[in-house]
């Protein structure tokens, strides 16, 4: 991974958008830089793809600056530094997947090759297959190719692994690394948290149109996502609550649930204390858990 540079790739600065009387964005700002891959989350409606309509050029913000590679998002001059992929994308059913890839090369000054464009996607094997005869994952494995084709510095996915298999969406996980280990700044959006996870190394939360969280994603981890310990165990649970990096605990018969952050010591102390503890089971601590809590208590 590139160390992120003082230049973003692209920003927006406490930015405003209302549709009549809805409060799209209200004063959101983040920023997205080299070799990063920033994960946008946010509920549906929370403003996501209305924040990647501006960056793209789309439509202009009513307040704020939104900035594309150093510049206006509107100024075509920009158009040929990003790859898109966006969640709907109709192509000529009756091209081939080559022909299609290769159309799309024919826009940039110096694409990838068509070879590297189908390995990346994994495309290699269904080279001169109609487009129209593809799956719906491969077609969405098409639009990935067309979108890295031009070798962007920048590229936004928006949900690219919704209907991909397991083996598909590794793939393209895989290719997405690959892509910002060269540098390529990612802007992805992703209801799969596990996606987020996986390929993010930071995370973004809009919520109603405000950014509610923005950092690094072990951040989010740690400081959001207490983990779940349940056990069977006779301990006090009035004493359980006063023990160092217990939030919570409750108690149903002889079975334990604790929320806990750090899991560890506290694990250890249990263990200590109650020799007859058994069925012990930790979990958690995922970003599933913390966006959970962040919307909740943006709500
Ligand atoms: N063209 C439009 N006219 C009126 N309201 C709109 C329009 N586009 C979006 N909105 C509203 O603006 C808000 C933000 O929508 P946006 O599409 O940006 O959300 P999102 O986070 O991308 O959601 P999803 O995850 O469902 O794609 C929502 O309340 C939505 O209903």
């Amino acid at each position: 991974m590139t160390e992120p540079t003082a230049s973003p790739l692209a920003s927006l600065h406490n930015v405003q958008v209302h549709y009549g009387d809805v409060a799209a964005l209200q004063g959101v700002s983040f920023s997205l830089h080299r070799g990063e891959v920033l994960a946008l989350l946010g509920r549906n409606g929370a403003g996501k793809s209305t924040a990647i309509s501006l960056l793209l050029g789309l439509r202009r913000a009513d307040a704020g600056r939104v900035e594309l590679l150093g510049g206006d998002p509107q100024d075509r001059n920009r158009r040929g530094g990003i790859g898109v992929m966006l969640q709907a994308t109709a192509l000529p059913p009756v091209l081939q997947v080559r022909e299609l890839i290769d159309l799309a090369r024919t826009c940039y000054v110096d694409p990838r090759s068509l070879e590297d464009c189908l390995a990346l996607a994994g495309l290699t094997d269904l080279a001169r297959r109609r487009y129209g005869q593809l799956s719906g994952g491969q077609q969405r494995r098409v639009q990935f190719a067309i979108a890295v084709c031009g070798r962007p510095q920048l590229l936004f996915l928006d949900e690219p692994t919704t209907g991909l298999d397991i083996q598909a969406r590794q793939q393209l996980w895989q290719a997405i690394r690959q892509l910002a280990a060269e540098g390529c700044g990612v802007l992805l959006t992703t209801h799969y948290l596990e996606e987020a996870e996986a390929l993010a190394q930071r995370v973004v939360v809009i919520e109603q149109g405000r950014v509610v969280a923005d950092g690094p994603l072990a951040q989010f981890r740690q400081q959001l996502a207490p983990r779940r310990i349940r056990c069977r165990s006779a301990l006090d649970v009035e004493t359980l609550k006063t023990w160092p990096g217990v939030r919570e605990v409750v108690r149903d018969g002889l079975r334990l649930q604790l929320l806990a952050e750090p899991a560890e010591p506290v694990v250890a102390r249990l263990l200590a204390e109650d020799p007859q503890l058994q069925e012990l089971d930790v979990h958690g601590g995922g970003l599933a858990d913390a966006f959970v809590e962040l919307t909740r208590e943006a709500a």
